[in-house]
């Protein structure tokens, strides 16, 4: 098998201890390929961990109850159908042996035609009955595993959403709950193993009838002719001539072959501007020349491919061979009857297809399996904030929430657990690599109504203690307070509801821009003339505009256009299919002004009393910067207001407060009047930007 010059089998790397690695390492042309040790021989056994079955018995058993609460009239009928499948080869077997044998009895007896005899009609009827009943069995089936594993799909896809949505910032990063599950496999993974107990059940029943043949009519056949009945079987069964049937990993090293796929990765529209821009094209096509010249002595095509063609034709023709052995290699052939030799011939193949195709489960299962342990995983996972007891209702009349962080300790009633708080707020990201705190000791105090600014350099912790502000994260030690509690004892979705906020991640929903908009105060969602006004507010009235479908526009559609393989080339549908997947770009600047509508939207509801606003308009120009700013401070109306900005300059003379970061702390709080005065951090910052304009 590797004798070929460009598949060369790399000694299987030892430790000091000289302990055998895990995999055994290949080249096949440009790749290299890691292939798990147990699995390197060409002949293999269907190896299928039973144990796999008995150690996830609890979770198989939870997921066939959940897809049997899902339609238990659908759950029943999978299982009856399935019984009949176990059953229906070797029946329909059994009858056409049965009608074959009558017929050539009533042909040597001369009775064809004429003179049907009882026994043969019931044979007949038998058969047909039987075929009849397949028919409907599997047209029954393939209606009903369609309907059920779409509602099964979307009901499993409906917990997956609902568990997304519902876990914290947090939760989120953890690796359980980037596991790749796919829910939309849970389904065949349980179908799978209903299809191996009936593939067993099937194997069984015809190996039983093919030894019946074998024993009554073949007793002539010679030894010879009854083995080769069963080598092809297990020949074709554990002779693994693929690759993909194997657990492996394959990474291309050939350096020529990496840069062939840089240079072609260059021709993206990711690229495109600084390729044109550069006049990279006479540079770039010579050096894929170049590549291409390197790559022409080395045999391309993928390591599956190669892999195949490392092996010669002896064993498909050896296989091929023992298919047609039993017939002839039979020593004595007077005496078997044609009927005898064709009912050989086709309970040998059924059996081969029915233990392939119990193989072919073995091998794959396993995957599914892990499939959906994922999903399960995924599906019970706690959010590690845990939410308040107490609901929030804001002091009556009162218009905004007032906000303190301190780092003294103190002793308070808390509904959570402990009546001592320390207030000493600090905060890491989970999964921090900088030794560094996000913020160390911060303290300060928002009054309700406030107006605050907080400004500083890049990294200096301003968004972070919005994120504390807004409980997405809880700090690592210390209590943020709101109207004078642990934010921690509040329920989050009702602080939630009192909060609006505008960051700096512009999002555009695959929604219309009516749904976009509307969607930042989802009870006035269809209220037309709200979504215009809070449309206006954010200066998104123009942008609107020039779309021929205005509100109707929906940015990012969600791409579902597929054109077929043989579609391509064809004119018309290439046409069709364009305009199907075309995005509408905007500018970044109107994307901005978009997205602060969804902010004004939410700002128009009474219910809102906290603002927060973090650095909105990078890629808006001065005069919507300016416009912005001064549409956000007139929609406050009493509410409190935090902004995180760098450009601060028209924004801090109106603040009530100035925090001032650096290095994670608050360095300096104050109004901008006194903080100019007090020539620190703030004026720095603030005169390197004046100092632009003088
Ligand atoms: N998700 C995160 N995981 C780990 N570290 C983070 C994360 N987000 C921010 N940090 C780190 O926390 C520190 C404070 O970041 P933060 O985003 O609060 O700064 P900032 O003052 O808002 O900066 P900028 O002005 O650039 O927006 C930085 O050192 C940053 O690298």
């Amino acid at each position: 098998m590797l004798n070929f010059p460009w598949a060369r089998r790399v000694a299987p790397r030892t430790d000091t201890q000289k302990e055998r690695t895990p995999f055994l390492e290949q080249r096949l042309g440009v790749w290299r390929v890691l292939i798990a040790a147990d699995e390197s021989s060409p002949f293999r056994l269907p190896n299928f961990q039973w144990s796999l079955v008995s150690t996830h018995t609890p979770l198989l058993t939870r997921a066939y109850k959940d897809i049997y609460s899902i339609s238990p009239i659908f759950f029943w009928l999978m299982i009856a159908t399935h019984l009949w499948y176990a059953i229906e080869d070797p029946l329909s077997l059994y009858f056409s042996n049965r009608l074959l044998l009558l017929i050539q009895q009533s042909v040597l007896q001369g009775k064809v035609h004429t003179s049907l005899n009882k026994d043969l009609c019931i044979a007949i009827i038998a058969r047909a009955s039987c075929s009849a009943f397949s028919g409907f069995v599997h047209w029954t089936s393939n209606n009903v595993k369609e309907q059920y594993r779409m509602l099964v799909e979307y009901r499993l896809q409906e917990r997956a959403l609902l568990a997304n949505l519902a876990r914290d910032l947090e939760t989120s990063q953890d690796n359980d709950a980037r596991l790749k599950a796919d829910p939309e496999r849970v389904f065949r993974c349980l179908v799978q193993l209903l299809d191996l107990g009936k593939e067993i059940i099937s194997f069984l029943l015809q190996l039983r009838l093919l030894l019946h043949l074998l024993g009554s009519g073949f007793s002539s056949a010679g030894p010879v002719s009854i083995i080769l009945c069963f080598v092809p079987l297990i020949l074709e069964n554990i002779w693994d001539h693929n690759l993909w049937s194997k657990a492996y990993v394959k990474q291309a090293v050939n350096g020529d072959y990496l840069r062939k796929e840089a240079l072609t990765l260059l021709t993206d529209n990711t690229y495109k501007a600084e390729v044109m821009g550069g006049n990279l094209l006479g540079y770039l096509l010579k050096e894929y020349e170049k590549v291409l010249d390197a790559l022409s002595h080395i045999p391309n095509g993928d390591a599956e491919t190669l892999w195949r063609r490392t092996t010669t034709a002896l064993p498909n023709m050896f296989f091929n061979l023992c298919k047609d052995g039993p017939v002839v290699t039979l020593t004595n052939p007077s005496q078997v009857s044609v009927v005898q030799l064709a009912m050989l011939e086709q309970t040998t193949t059924r059996l081969r297809y029915t233990f392939s195709f119990a193989r072919h489960i073995l091998t794959f299962w396993p995957s599914e399996l892990a499939n959906l342990k994922n999903c399960y995983r995924v599906l019970d996972l706690e959010n590690k904030m845990k939410d308040g007891c107490m609901p929030y209702s804001p002091a009556t009349g009162a218009p905004g929430v007032s906000l303190e962080v301190r780092y003294e300790s103190q002793v308070l009633y808390s509904c959570s657990s402990s009546s001592f708080i320390d207030r000493d707020v600090s905060f890491n990201y989970p999964g921090a690599k900088s030794e560094r705190d996000a913020l160390k000791n911060v303290s300060f105090s928002i009054k309700a109504g406030q107006l605050v600014v907080i400004v500083g350099a890049n990294g200096s912790g301003k968004s972070t203690i919005l994120k504390l502000l807004t409980r997405c994260y809880d700090a690592t030690s210390g209590t943020v307070l709101v109207d004078g509690n642990p934010i921690t004892d509040y329920q989050i979705a009702d602080l939630r509801s009192v909060t609006a906020s505008l960051t700096q991640e512009h999002t555009i929903f695959p929604l219309s821009l009516s749904e976009n908009i509307g969607i930042g105060s989802p009870s006035s969602v269809t209220d037309h003339d709200k979504i215009t006004q809070a449309a206006k507010l954010a200066g998104a009235q123009d942008v609107i505009k020039n779309f021929t479908d205005g509100y109707d526009t929906v940015l990012e559609p969600v791409r579902t256009a597929y054109l077929s393989y043989s579609g391509r080339g064809n004119e018309a549908l290439e046409k069709e299919y364009e305009k199907m997947e075309k995005a509408t770009n905007v500018s970044g600047g109107e994307k901005q002004r978009l997205v602060a509508s969804r902010t004004f939207m939410r700002m128009l509801s009474e219910d809102i009393k906290f603002v927060i606003v973090d650095e909105p308009s990078s890629a808006l120009d001065p005069g919507g910067e300016y416009e912005l700013f001064k549409q956000l401070r007139e929609a406050r109306k009493g509410r409190t207001m935090i902004f995180v900005t760098h450009r601060f300059g028209h924004l801090t003379k109106f603040a009530d407060l100035i925090l001032c970061m650096k290095g994670g702390t608050v360095v300096e709080t104050g109004t901008h009047q006194e903080l100019l005065n007090h020539q620190g951090e703030y004026a720095h910052l603030y005169n390197v930007q004046a100092q632009a304009f003088t």
